[in-house]
């Protein structure tokens, strides 16, 4: 049995993480934490992304206390390209020892529309929610479920940035 704390209380990153550990054979508890990500509401970077996402499994495995194995935190960003603005996200996974596992997403280039409100400043969960006529659709199927009519979820792709993240320590584990 391992003891996680998630840096969140967003359904679909809770489920995608139990998605994730559950794929990959775990027993596990998780304690789900609303932490700060120290970066911006909207992150407009990967780096600041990756950023977020480390500083939120950090602040969650320390919240959670001593009898924590490993903190997970998960970021959706958007990052300016030559091609575009493209819907970014990362996680990272921090244990006891202080060693960090980070993974990343699928990317996806955003609808010029978007983009351009994007760039004034607004977050995209506003966005994205005026823009499908839907309502909190960052806890549900997510902008990349809204863009590819469900083919890709925010749970789904966010599971797979787990198992991603995760990864340096399967391998800990085979040593
Ligand atoms: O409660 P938390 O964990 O903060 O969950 P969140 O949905 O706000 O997710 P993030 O803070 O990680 O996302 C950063 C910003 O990007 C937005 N965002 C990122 N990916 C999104 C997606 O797929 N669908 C809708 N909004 C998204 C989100 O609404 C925030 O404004
Ligand atoms: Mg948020």
């Amino acid at each position: 049995m391992i003891h996680i704390a998630l840096g969140s209380k967003n359904t679909v990153k809770i489920e995608a993480v139990r998605s994730a550990f559950t794929q990959m054979g775990y027993t596990f508890e998780m304690e789900e934490i609303e932490v700060s990500s120290e970066v911006s509401a909207q992150p407009f970077s990967d780096d600041e992304t990756i950023e977020g996402a480390i500083n939120r499994a950090k602040n969650a495995l320390h919240t959670a206390g001593p009898g924590c194995d490993y903190g997970i935190g998960l970021e959706g960003g958007v990052t300016e390209t030559p091609y575009g603005v493209f819907l970014c996200n990362w996680g990272a996974v921090v244990s006891r020892t202080g060693k960090v596992g980070i993974g990343g997403g699928h990317r996806l280039q955003l609808p010029e529309e978007i983009s351009t409100q994007l760039r004034t400043g607004r977050e995209l969960g506003d966005i994205i929610d005026k823009w499908a006529g839907g309502q909190n659709i960052r806890s549900k199927e997510g902008t990349i479920g809204v863009l590819t009519r469900n083919l890709i979820s925010r749970k789904d792709m966010f599971s797979d940035v787990v198992i991603c993240a995760f990864a340096p320590f399967l391998l800990e584990e085979d040593e």
